[in-house]
């Protein structure tokens, strides 16, 4: 992990042992500036890692590229030394647990019951063992009474949490969450900490606005702003460090 520096792109060598590793990655939508320009980093066993960055800095678009939902026109990606491209992608999502923004894009089975054992099934989990497994991970969330409900009754913060319950059902082991607090209350917010803390996973990378509670959860902090990561250091620090923030389009106040 590099200290608190404004380019630490420079100083970023190529980790052979890395969970995921990104280099030189260059992302552009149709007809646009480039969203993400030369993005380089790696993440290790044991990180808890927060990508912070104001709103439309690229977070989606970066953690997409990181599970192969979207390709970058240049650079590279590896996910325990295995590169992300479409003839890998079965390889790699059976590592990779991933949460979008929007938890409707996650459940899309008539019941949440269905849509937490959908993954395990498909993988040949018996339909016993993957139920036992989805109702305790619904109970885990506080969903036991939704289990064979559609996602259309539940709460927006209900929904996000059964979107991480079908991921988890998965027993991945790398984690990526994109925003996974949004619609939580302070209770549920202070639970998932507890459940995501506990979780024997090799990586977890958290895109959030929730500052205060990415310092909970995380230890390390990359922040992305003008299409490049503009700081990789510890996440306390960072917290602390009002000014930056401010400068950053993150002030830690708001
Ligand atoms: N499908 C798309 N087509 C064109 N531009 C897009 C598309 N999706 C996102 N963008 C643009 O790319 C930029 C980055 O968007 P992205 O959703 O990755 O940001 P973000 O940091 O996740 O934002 P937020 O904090 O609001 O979730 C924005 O300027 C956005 O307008």
């Amino acid at each position: 992990m590099t200290s608190l520096t404004s380019n630490p792109q420079t100083s970023i060598s190529h980790r052979h042992n890395a969970v995921i590793e990104v280099q030189n990655l260059v992302y552009t939508y149709s007809h646009q500036e480039p969203v993400l320009k030369e993005i380089s980093f790696s993440l290790n066993a044991g990180d808890r890692v927060a990508l912070m960055g104001a709103t439309g800095s690229g977070k989606s678009t970066l953690l997409e590229n990181l599970i192969g939902l979207k390709h970058p026109q240049s650079g590279a990606i590896y996910i325990n030394g295995t590169l992300v491209e479409p003839k890998t992608l079965p390889q790699i999502r059976k590592q990779v647990g991933f949460t979008f923004q929007d938890a409707n894009d996650q459940l899309f089975m008539p019941t949440i019951l269905e849509d937490v054992t959908f993954g395990p099934r498909n993988y040949g989990v018996s339909p016993a063992i993957a139920i036992d497994k989805a109702l305790q991970l619904l109970a885990d969330f506080g969903l036991e009474a939704y289990a064979r409900r559609s996602a259309h009754e539940l709460s927006g913060g209900q929904r996000r949490l059964a979107a991480l319950a079908t991921i988890l059902a998965l027993e991945p082991s790398i984690l990526i969450l994109d925003e996974p607090t949004a619609g939580l209350d302070p209770a549920w917010r202070r639970h998932l900490a507890q459940v995501l803390l506990k979780l024997p996973v090799q990586v977890i990378l958290i895109a959030s606005h929730d500052l205060h509670w990415l310092g909970r959860v995380t230890q390390r902090a990359l922040v992305l702003s003008g299409g490049c990561i503009q700081i990789d250091s510890q996440i306390q620090p960072l917290l602390q460090d009002g000014k930056t923030l401010d400068q950053l389009g993150l002030p830690v106040d708001w």
